[in-house]
């Protein structure tokens, strides 16, 4: 037995294996990493589940068989013989021509023949021991063979580049960290595992690399596509006659008031202007459409091709992160979730670029053993889908799957129930039946192995219930180290002969939860993922999904790296895809679609500076989640076609981030160094290919084809201490760094303040859906859908996020669109009375009516024309469904005359009395719901407030024309 106190201070990760409470823990085995070397550590990360938290001390938890089947995987090095001494790699060190171990530098660094050779290749032959160069007689001491083919690499100075690396030997403490920003520098070295060019050699060799980087230029990755010019001028010019008109209508109409009922006058004019201004805001940033496409080959061509620099023709992409997020297994499966994560597991990426995080914000034992289970079948889903070229690679999708295996049948009661039993049964023969009953059995949620589960428990105790449970992470796939692909044999249930078999990386997370800290729902375990991987992965790119939208188009993330990759790319803070969803009733009765929103509004904001960020389906870049600003150059010519105003404006030549801001950002970023360090990488690794010596924020070619570094368990220790509740405390995450807090639409508001920096953002609507989710689809839940998300504009109106307040970066015309979407619930207001208006005439003087009604048909007469006539020119571009868009237009009286104005009245509850607003979970259907009873969901009516508005609009009206009958 170790005691706690035996490891403590030796190391901030130890694994134990004494867990209190846990009677005759016998799996569990003792391991103090001081003891190993350093290589050896990431063997035992998949192994662990790491928990900890504020005052939870860190842990790994190990057991037997892992070791065993690790040390047994093929490539993987026994314990014989020494490895090689470069961080993250655990090859055997390179032998000579006895088979003997050799050294080629005096200082005795142990390196394996990869390693050398890599130092050897990329051109700077520093020793990387006592830092000294090698000598160049290296094919002496290199066994490799293939080392001769790349000897033009290595005699070639133009080739020459520095590899740096950063010494982790260093003790990763958290203090005295003086920050030095050279994220948009250019003479930087970049950490491990990736290369920099050396700029400004005095022999102009550098000239000479571009020369060489242009012939693999092949043009453009991303294309702008403009819509029709006539369909796009009609469109314009109608919008223009409209306004005109409705100017002319309004001024006469002041003029002109009605004596008779001066107050029915009064009432419609305030409500037609209102209308009026409305409708400008919504049709102003309509009139920049644009459509994009992206060449897939020409990325192929830039990215993965064999040229100098990249003698193997490696993947020279950048990383990307992916996060899901689920939080409560009633209303979301697990079996959801699973299918998510197999999906992304699948899509076609680098695996050794691509990490898939799973935040379980219920820390569910359930959620713990679906994504083990995913991990699992993954070794068989991911090869078999590339293999036959699956679409979508959603296993449920693919096989049209009819019933969840985990309903009813929860792994984790059945062995609760076993091992409350034996525990019982051990009593019962130490002391007699009748005691038993007043025992005090721990109704501890049992794992597999016979452990606590540390999150929460089936039956809730004290830091074991939702909301109050230790940190865990578990790494389910570990990353892939070689840099090889190794390719699966016919030996599997499948041939996976010449098939990749190995996998991303696939980490659980469950972030701490205390009562007495708040955890500010998706936005705050985003940023939970998004220092935890900063620390396990940092990839320069993000993809943010909710548990119910999954891979259905598996080159989607390819797509969404191009606009990151192609020139100007640096200045892009996400690629936002559309929501599509499934398992709509094909009439789509509630306009569960949201065409006009997804297919005209938000494709007309990517003509201006960009779609909003709608909280899925999403790719970041990881700086501009940092809250930095986006790189300015001068020099851009082309890329800004898109700009209304933003031509002049761009000219000056600011380096991000402002100096001030530098000094303090170990105190806003928290006090994790490994963290704050990461920074630089990600920018660095984010920036598009340089295509000309002049221009900043693009890297060299090849930069990122060496393998990334292996996680090994301090990693992991260190970001368990940055998913602790107190790690935000005194540090601006959720306030400018990360999902922004505070808000219950906090995907609106973290886009909004990117665009305010003047970062732009890009919509793309794939051929074949990037993604799909699903919705709800019957009425109530529908309207509390559009109730949940209405109640958010109104707040950001009355918040400092408020696009009036929006700094003069942004552009005008997004800034309107912001505006449309902030003030769009208050219609509802004059829709109502302006819809209550007629009865009340009808009820009150006929006469009224009359002159009323004249000029109101009038109105309403050209409004209708006009806006049926710019419809059917935004169908046309847009290529949206008649019929859906006409059930937008419906399902806008029914949302606009209740939902909206109860989101008013809650809004204005919450600025005025304090009073907070929450929103539950929206509940996802599962497949049992989709497949056996269609769309009976569809009808099914539950009472909600919400509905009293429209239906006394019905009655009055009824009434009014009744009087009137009768
Ligand atoms: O405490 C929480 C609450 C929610 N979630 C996750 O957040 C996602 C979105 O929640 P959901 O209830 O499905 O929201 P929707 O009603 O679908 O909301 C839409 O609008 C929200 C606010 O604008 C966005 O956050 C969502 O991404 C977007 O899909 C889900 O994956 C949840 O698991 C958490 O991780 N932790
Ligand atoms: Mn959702």
């Amino acid at each position: 037995m170790a005691s706690d106190s035996e490891s403590e201070g030796t190391s901030n990760y130890h694994a134990s294996a004494d867990l209190p409470g846990i009677p005759e823990n016998k799996h569990l085995k003792i391991l103090l990493d001081t003891t190993i070397p350093d290589s050896f550590k990431d063997r035992y990360v998949v192994g662990s589940l790491f928990t900890g938290g504020h005052d939870f001390k860190t842990r790994a938890y190990l057991k037997d068989k892992v070791i065993d089947s690790e040390m047994g995987h093929n490539h993987i090095a026994g314990p014989e013989g020494s490895l090689c001494w470069v961080p993250g790699c655990d090859e055997k060190v390179m032998s000579d021509d006895q088979g003997g171990e050799c050294v080629p530098c005096q200082c005795d660094f142990k390196i394996c023949s990869d390693c050398f050779r890599d130092a050897m290749v990329t051109g700077d032959r520093l020793r990387l021991g006592c830092k000294e160069p090698y000598e160049v007689h290296h094919e002496a001491v290199v066994a490799h063979d293939d080392l001769q083919e790349e000897d033009h690499v290595v005699g070639n100075p133009k080739l020459e580049r520095r590899l740096s690396l950063i010494d982790s030997t260093e003790p990763k403490s958290m203090k005295n960290q003086t920050f030095d920003l050279t994220l948009f520098k250019t003479k930087v070295n970049y950490g491990y595992g990736n290369a920099m060019r050396t700029k400004n050699n005095s022999d102009g060799e550098a000239g000479g690399d571009f020369e060489l980087l242009k012939s693999i230029q092949s043009g453009p990755i991303t294309r702008k596509l403009n819509i029709s010019a006539t369909i796009l001028s009609s469109y314009r010019l109608l919008v223009i006659v409209r306004t005109c008109f409705l100017a002319l209508f309004l001024a006469w109409r002041i003029i002109n008031p009605n004596e008779d009922a001066i107050w029915l006058w009064g009432v419609s004019v305030v409500c037609e202007i209102w209308f009026t201004f409305s409708c400008l805001l919504d049709q102003l940033p309509k009139l920049f459409p644009i459509n994009r496409s992206v060449n897939l080959d020409a990325l192929k061509e830039k990215f993965e091709t064999l040229n100098p620099s990249n003698p193997e023709g490696k993947s020279d992409l950048p990383g990307i992160d992916v996060f899901v997020s689920t939080a409560d297994t009633e209303k979301e499966p697990a079996l959801l979730t699973s299918n998510t994560i197999l999906s992304i597991l699948a899509a076609d990426y680098p695996v050794e670029k691509l990490s898939c995080y799973v935040s379980d914000d219920g820390g569910s034992l359930l959620v713990f053993e679906a994504v083990a289970e995913a991990a699992n079948f993954a070794n068989l889903w991911v090869p078999f889908c590339q293999k036959h070229d699956v679409e979508p690679r959603n296993p449920e999708t693919c096989f049209n799957q009819k019933r969840d295996p985990y309903k009813n049948k929860r792994r984790s009661s059945a062995f609760n129930a076993q091992e409350v039993m034996k525990v019982v049964r051990q009593w019962r023969e130490i002391i007699g039946d009748e005691s038993v009953k007043t025992l005090n059995i721990p109704k501890a949620t049992w794992m597999a192995d016979g452990s606590h589960w540390p999150g929460t428990w089936n039956v809730p105790a004290p830091r074991h219930s939702k909301g109050d449970h230790a940190s865990v992470i578990r790494v389910m796939l570990r990353p892939g180290s070689d840099d090889e692909p190794i390719k699966g044999g016919d030996s599997n249930s499948i041939d996976l002969t010449d098939v990749e078999i190995n996998l991303p990386m696939l980490v659980y997370i469950s972030r701490e939860k205390q009562p007495s800290h708040d955890h500010n729902k998706k936005a705050g375990a985003m940023n939970a993922l998004l220092r935890a991987s900063a620390i396990m992965s940092n990839a320069p790119f993000i993809i943010n999904l909710d548990c119910d939208h999954y891979v259905y188009n598996s080159q989607a993330f390819k797509e969404g790296i191009s606009f990151m990759m192609d020139r100007g790319g640096d200045r892009i803070c996400y690629v936002q895809f559309p929501q599509r969803f499934e398992g709509i009733d094909p009439s789509d009765r509630y306009a569960n679609h949201n065409t006009v929103f997804f297919d005209v509004n938000m494709r007309a904001l990517d003509g201006i500076q960009g779609p909003m960020y709608i909280g899925t389906g999403c790719l970041f870049r990881r700086t501009a989640l940092y809250g930095f600003d986006p790189p300015r150059l001068k020099e851009r010519t082309g890329c800004c076609s898109c700009c209304f105003f933003g031509h002049l404006k761009n000219t000056a030549t600011k380096v991000a981030p402002k100096q001030d801001q530098l000094l303090h950002i170990p105190k806003k970023f928290g006090n994790s160094s490994t963290l704050i360090d990461s920074i630089q990488l990600a920018a660095f690794q984010g920036w598009p290919l340089a295509y000309h010596p002049s221009v900043k924020n693009e890297r060299p070619v090849g930069a990122l084809i060496t393998p990334r570094e292996l996680l090994d368990g301090s990693t992991v220790a260190e970001a368990i201490s940055v998913i602790s509740c107190s790690y935000e405390d005194k540090t601006e995450w959720g306030q400018r760094i990360g999902w922004i807090y505070g808000s219950i639409t906090e995907d609106v508001i973290t886009g909004y303040r990117m665009h305010n920096r003047e970062w732009k953002s890009v919509y793309h609507v794939t051929k074949r859906d990037a993604f799909r989710g699903t919705a709800p689809i019957n009425l109530t839940d529908r309207l509390h859908l559009v109730l949940h998300w209405a109640t958010g504009s109104v707040e950001i109106l009355f918040s400092r996020n408020n696009a009036l307040f929006a700094s003069p970066r942004m552009k005008l015309l997004e800034r309107i669109a912001y505006l449309n979407i902030e003030i769009y619930p208050f219609t509802s207001i004059f829709l109502i009375v302006y819809c209550l208006l007629p009865a009340l005439c009808l009820l009150f003087d006929q006469f009224i009516v009359q002159s009323f009604s004249i000029t109101s048909f009038i109105y309403l007469l050209v409004i209708t024309l006009t806006t049926c006539l710019l419809t059917i020119l935004e169908i046309k571009w847009s290529g949206i469904d008649m019929e859906q868009r006409w059930r937008n237009e419906q399902f806008w009286l029914i949302g606009g005359t209740s939902s909206h104005f109860v989101a008013v009245f809650l809004g204005l509850l919450k600025v005025i009395a304090g009073i907070d607003i929450s929103f539950n979970l929206t509940s996802k259907p599962t497949s049992d719901d989709a497949a056996v009873n269609k769309f009976t969901d569809l009808y099914i009516i539950k009472w909600t407030s919400v509905m009293i508005l429209p239906i006394t609009i019905i009655l009055t009206n009824l009434v009014g024309i009744a009087t009137v009958v009768f």
